[in-house]
């Protein structure tokens, strides 16, 4: 579960995370009734997802993207809990198999649509790509929140 004050400590700012790509095959997202999660459309407008009461959201990630050559695209998010009140949502990352090798399936390559991506292995891309995240020179956890600030 994540918590998202309704300030930071020692701040007036809102709690956030800033955009990214989730890296699993699928993130199913339960959120309360704060509204504070955007999605970037194709078209570059940040839409909200609408807190719907009995809805998961559903989010395609990197490795999705991977198996399928980038017919599907996963999807940059970010949260931003404006509301001043504690906001709580609940991610299930459901991924591949740590040891699985994520490249994509032979009916999305084709001549007119080469492979993509450099086939990986499921829990190294996990684990490099949670590194870059943490290991950024200046980046600070800030306490409380699972944001991530430069
Ligand atoms: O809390 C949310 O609405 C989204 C959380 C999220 O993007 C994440 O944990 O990767
Ligand atoms: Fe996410």
């Amino acid at each position: 579960m994540a918590h998202y004050p309704g300030v930071l400590a020692g701040t007036d700012e809102p709690s956030a995370i800033r955009p990214h790509t989730d890296y699993e095959l699928l993130t199913i997202l339960l959120q309360d009734d704060i509204p504070s999660l955007e999605l970037l459309s194709n078209t570059g407008q940040w839409i909200q997802a609408k807190p719907i009461p009995g809805t998961f959201v559903v989010n395609i990630g990197d490795s999705m993207s991977m198996l399928t050559n980038g017919l599907f695209v996963s999807t940059m998010h970010r949260v931003v809990n404006s509301s001043k009140r504690n906001r709580y949502s609940v991610p299930f990352f459901l991924g591949a198999n740590q040891y699985a090798e994520l490249r994509a399936l032979d009916k999305f390559v084709t001549n007119g649509n080469p492979a993509k991506f450099q086939p990986v292995i499921s829990g190294d891309y996990i684990r490099r790509s949670l590194q870059a995240v943490y290991s950024k020179p200046n980046v600070e956890i800030v306490r409380e929140t699972i944001e991530v600030r430069e």
